[in-house]
């Protein structure tokens, strides 16, 4: 088998809707949205192993933290585990006054009457209930006609308050589900949930979800959007009707399709966190969520430390999270390509602390989702001075002048294309320190004296030259120039800088020296000591025997 030259044959795309009235698409959005969690039901029953109570346990805390208000917690008749986890909840009182859990059930007597069983007690709760009404899932799951399916969501319904009605003590919700709603005719879903609307007779206290899934998702985006403005404008009750959106990821534009589907009119959104969920998974809220933030708008949900979110949900999920997933992916504020961390250092040099966010290549500031600033940028044979330059500014608070930049980015280049790897801020260091702070030979300076007459500076310097010690002694308009004297070698200071090296009294002074010897090309030196005159005599010796030697 192999792929079919012509697909038609065997695929087919679905029918759009025609809508040439269309508003959502001269919409932004301006406030989030009602969050719902389904984590522990629809990305509980897609895990390979499901959670256990204990994960199940310990995910809810995680979900009520990051503040989502409603939350889907199992499927109770489905099994023993998912009820007793209800039953946990509501009789360890671990429910918080203003969250509200949801369960699922399928539309049948004995599974609504279990459902409603598991709840017992709960302050309040939403029922959720579900059937699937696009015609492949008519014809091959159900072999029913339109009528059939539409009893089946009215029945369904009529149990939800005949039950709901045998334990009055819980203040009760209802969601509504026409399952594949993507794939089934508009009108038709419309039709299905305008039933469903009048037994379960929605008030502005008790407004009915009504919740629209693309269950596999099937289109472009914008056709999901021009469905749920359509349903926006033709739902009776609108104005008592929660309009959820509930979106898989099929063909990779899940999130997409959910933001579309809010700008053309729905209130609320089901989905995962990182998009775990049925095949490729459900929505993924927090990409949602950051979105929304990353546009000035507050999310009202806390991923102030993502990380720490991150790891409840790959342990509970035992799935581990994509290097490249939006916001929280272990790579996704790194570059490594040099053009790219030449201007993420020009931005946070440029940032200011109150001002809009605007540090290129970063969508969001790191910090905001408790992410350090330390694996901003990586070195490779990729990058370019950039990268060096601003790991060892922040990491050793080294900050060497453009030209050396340029030169000791070199001297890393032929490092990661000698090794074909990654060079992290200690391996750039060490490399410094061999390239340069240790250049001892063929002069190895050990200790100068200075003196200061009529403008002029007298040096005598001790070095170790062929293993002998000789004293130099040189005079010049300050102790560079003097040392230069000292050498009686043809030597031209081309470049001086220096700069301190963290404060107080454990502040060093870092010096920078590029001097041309003879006829060989002008090289640089570095030197780093407690005192900023012998950090510099130390960088042209750095200079002078790099010079030489090379
Ligand atoms: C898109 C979604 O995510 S929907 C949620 C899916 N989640 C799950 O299924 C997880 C939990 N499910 C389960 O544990 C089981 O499927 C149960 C307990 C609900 C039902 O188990 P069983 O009674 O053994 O039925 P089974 O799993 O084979 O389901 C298929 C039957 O349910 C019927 N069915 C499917 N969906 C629905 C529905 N929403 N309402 C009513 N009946 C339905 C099918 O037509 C089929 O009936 P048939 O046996 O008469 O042909
Ligand atoms: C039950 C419904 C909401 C569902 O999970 C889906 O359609 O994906």
């Amino acid at each position: 088998m192999s792929m079919l030259d012509s697909p038609a044959s065997k695929y087919r795309a679905y029918p759009v809707l025609n809508l040439p009235d269309r508003t959502w698409p001269n919409k932004t959005l301006t406030q989030a949205p009602i969050w719902c969690s389904s984590d522990l039901r629809d990305g509980n029953q897609s895990l390979i192993e499901p959670m256990s109570p204990e994960k199940k346990f310990k995910f809810f805390k995680t979900l009520v933290a990051i503040g989502i208000k409603e939350i889907e917690v199992a499927f109770p008749s489905a099994s023993q585990t998912d009820f007793d986890f209800v039953r946990m909840l509501i009789e360890g009182n671990h429910i918080p006054e203003d969250t509200t859990i949801q369960v699922l059930t399928q539309a049948r007597e004995d599974l609504i009457a279990r459902t409603f069983e598991s709840l017992q007690g709960a302050k309040k709760a939403i029922v959720h209930v579900y059937n699937a009404t696009s015609p492949a899932f008519r014809k091959i799951v159900f072999k029913q006609d339109k009528e059939g399916a539409k009893a089946l969501a009215v029945h369904a319904a009529q149990l939800l308050k005949k039950y709901a009605a045998q334990y009055p003590e819980t203040d009760w919700r209802f969601e509504y589900s026409p399952e594949t709603f993507s794939a089934t005719e508009p009108d038709f879903a419309v039709g299905v949930c305008n039933a469903v609307l009048e037994i379960l007779e929605p008030t502005p206290s008790h407004k009915v979800i009504l919740n629209l899934p693309a269950t596999v998702e099937v289109s472009t985006p914008n056709v999901y959007a021009d469905q749920i403005e359509y349903f926006g404008r033709h739902i009776n009750h609108r104005d008592n009707v929660i309009i959820s959106l509930h979106t898989h990821n099929d063909r990779g534009t899940g999130i997409a399709a959910s933001e579309l589907g809010l700008l053309a009119g729905a209130d609320r959104v089901e989905g995962c966190l990182f998009g775990n969920g049925e095949r490729t998974g459900n929505v993924d809220l927090v990409t949602m969520a950051l979105n929304l933030y990353t546009h000035g708008i507050n999310p009202q949900l806390d991923f102030s430390d993502i990380d720490s979110i991150r790891k409840v949900v790959e342990e509970c999920n035992q799935l581990p999270v994509h290097p490249r997933h939006p916001y929280v992916g272990d790579l996704v504020h790194t570059a490594f390509s040099g053009s790219h961390q030449d201007a993420i250092r020009k931005g946070f040099a440029q940032q200011q602390a109150d001002a809009p966010w605007e540090v290129p290549y970063l969508p969001i500031d790191p910090a905001d989702i408790g992410r350090s600033y330390e694996a901003v940028i990586r070195v490779n044979s990729q990058s370019g001075k950039g990268g060096v330059t601003y790991l060892l500014e922040q990491e050793y608070g080294i900050n060497m002048p453009r030209r050396m930049q340029i030169e000791f980015s070199q001297v890393i280049k032929a490092e990661t294309d000698r090794t074909g790897l990654e060079v992290p801020a200690t391996k750039i260091y060490q490399i410094l320190q061999q390239e340069y702070l240790t250049a001892n030979s063929p002069y190895h300076y050990q200790g100068h004296r200075l003196q200061e007459s009529d403008g002029l500076t007298d040096v005598v310097i001790d070095v170790l030259f062929d293993n002998n010690l000789h004293t130099l002694n040189g005079q010049g308009k300050g102790p560079l120039e003097a040392v230069v004297s000292s050498l009686a070698l043809d030597v031209d200071i081309m470049d001086y800088y220096e700069h301190a090296i963290g404060n107080g009294s454990q502040a060093q002074a870092a010096a920078y020296v590029q001097l041309r010897q003879g006829g060989n090309k002008a090289v640089y030196g570095v030197g780093i000591d407690g005192n900023i005159t012998t950090a510099s005599i130390k960088a042209l010796f750095s200079a002078l025997n790099r010079s030489l030697t090379a």
